[in-house]
């Protein structure tokens, strides 16, 4: 009985004519069903998961269930999983999680990422080393923070592994090898994105001994398969997987506004940026993700509409409605404190209220125009490593408000299209799983349209410089 339904699971998967590709993100998992001759997607899903910057990996796992549960699988023939970057997954002897999944917002491990730059002998040598200067965000400074905080869980701890490693592993049925890929493996501190390679020696300063890692497999790997005999492809961190789905031309970055705020594109070589704001990722193909994350995105709009009590769409009403530059009034938009630049004790602030611009609406431009500059900051930190940025494609949650698009031209100083709504990273994900279907590259491309112009080139320049009084403290 048992070998007849393997055998009927399996003739399935070899008669099934879609692909399956993943987000699992911070807030949520996303599932789409694309057919793999165009990228249409077909079917689609979306779990949520709990809040926290800890969170038991489990959750996520349940959350992959039923999300797949809800879409179906029968005719899926390849599947593919895009995560949250950085998360620390520490598993024991017997593959349990030692402890909660420490995320890529929670700031606990700040002091070990100081400690860990000097005892390497400084920012530099980190970008040298591995591409990235760490912050709290990156896996090593949760390893350090682990080894010296809960030595008992470190103790016990045998493997290391991100988000989307996990669920693979997971996916697989849990084998003797797992892997992960070179876009994810490159947010950890104990990969180079200069030579390819781990640097166990990296991985030991941090922890105080050896772990292990996943296998980094290569972007079009066969990586296993389901216990219903879906193919898997080897996944990789989220921002590498809405990179993969986009494919960004020259000049162009994107900027995504979802939990995280980020600002990166597709570039042809590592950088090693030892201010440490661009983080120098690789990307899921064999090439290279120059890449800025600030903590306080999406949220901050949401935060703005609480306080005036008003839902996304009369929010974004009433930011519209304000005229640029808020009358003065400038947010700085650091809520939960800040990776770029490096504040992870920073608290947000609103500065400049007077009685001629305390109304709702300046309250509103002003959230929307503290969250943009934060980003617009971070278009600045690339093209000082000398990516070029032309024109910048929006996507994530944030994405999806009217007042975002609108002003967005005229705070980040450049032309932006505004990405059709869409999960790209979980796209990303499906491209990556019909490529190792199929043994080659998809030539899908996503749907483009034309780009807003900047307005007036003054309206920048004004509210950044505004803005950047703020954030140096120079501002009354
Ligand atoms: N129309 C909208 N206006 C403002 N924020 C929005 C809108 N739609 C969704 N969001 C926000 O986008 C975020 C989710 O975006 P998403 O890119 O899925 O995030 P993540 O990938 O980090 O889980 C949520 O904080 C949600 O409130
Ligand atoms: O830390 C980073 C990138 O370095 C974040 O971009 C995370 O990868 C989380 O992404 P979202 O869940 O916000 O999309």
């Amino acid at each position: 009985m048992a070998s007849t339904i393997v055998a009927i699971l399996r003739g399935m998967a070899r008669s099934a004519t879609y692909v399956a590709g993943v987000d699992s993100s911070t807030q949520a998992t996303k599932v789409l069903v694309v057919d793999p001759s165009d990228g249409s997607v077909v079917r689609e899903a979306r779990r949520a998961h709990p809040d926290g910057t800890e969170v038991d990996p489990r959750a996520w796992w349940d959350a992959l269930a039923g999300a797949l549960g809800e879409v179906g699988t029968d005719d899926v023939a390849a599947i593919a999983v895009a995560g949250q970057q950085h998360g620390m997954v520490l598993l024991d002897e017997a593959g349990e999680p030692v402890r909660d999944a420490l995320l890529w917002n929670d700031t606990r491990s700040a002091p070990d990422a100081r400690a860990l730059i000097e005892e390497l002998g400084g920012a530099e040598a980190w970008a040298e080393a591995v591409g990235t200067v760490p912050v709290a965000s990156i896996t090593a400074t949760k390893l350090r923070w682990t080894s010296r905080a809960e030595p008992e869980n470190a103790g016990r701890a045998r493997t290391v592994m991100l988000p989307h490693d996990w669920l693979t592993w997971r996916l697989c049925g849990m084998p003797d090898e797992p892997v992960t890929d070179r876009g994810d493996a490159s947010g950890t501190g104990y990969w180079s994105t200069v030579t390819g390679e781990y640097r166990p020696d990296l991985l030991e300063l941090a922890f105080g001994r050896a772990l292990g890692v996943p296998r980094v497999a290569g972007p079009d790997e066969v990586v296993g398969h389901t216990e219903g005999g879906i193919v898997v492809g080897p996944g990789t961190g989220d921002n590498a997987g809405a990179a993969l789905a986009i494919g960004p031309g020259a000049g162009e970055v994107i900027v995504s506004i979802g939990t995280s705020g980020t600002v990166f594109t597709g570039y042809d070589r590592p950088t090693a940026d030892a201010s440490g704001l661009v983080a120098g990722f690789a990307d899921a193909r064999g090439g290279y993700l120059p890449l800025i994350a600030t903590l306080n995105a999406a949220r901050v709009l949401g935060v703005g509409a609480g306080l005036l009590g008003v839902d996304p769409e009369g929010f974004d009403e009433l930011a519209r409605a304000a005229s640029p530059g808020a009358g003065g009034l400038v947010l700085l938009p650091y809520l939960d404190g800040e990776r770029t630049p490096d504040r992870p004790q920073a608290q947000g602030r609103y500065v400049g209220l007077t009685t001629a611009n305390g109304t709702r609406e300046n309250l509103a431009r002003a959230t929307v125009e503290g969250m943009l500059c934060g980003l617009a900051d971070g278009v600045d930190a690339l093209t000082a490593q000398g990516v070029p940025a032309r024109r910048a494609l929006l996507i994530g949650g944030g994405s999806r408000s009217a007042a975002v698009a609108e002003l967005a031209p005229d705070v980040l100083g450049l032309p932006v299209e505004v990405l059709a709504p869409q999960e790209y990273v979980a796209l990303g994900a499906a491209r990556q799983a019909a490529w190792a279907l199929q043994g080659e590259e998809p030539s899908w491309r996503v749907p483009r349209e034309t780009s807003r112009d900047v307005t007036d080139a003054s309206i920048s320049e004004e509210v950044r410089a505004r803005y950047a009084d703020v954030r140096d403290g120079r501002a009354p």
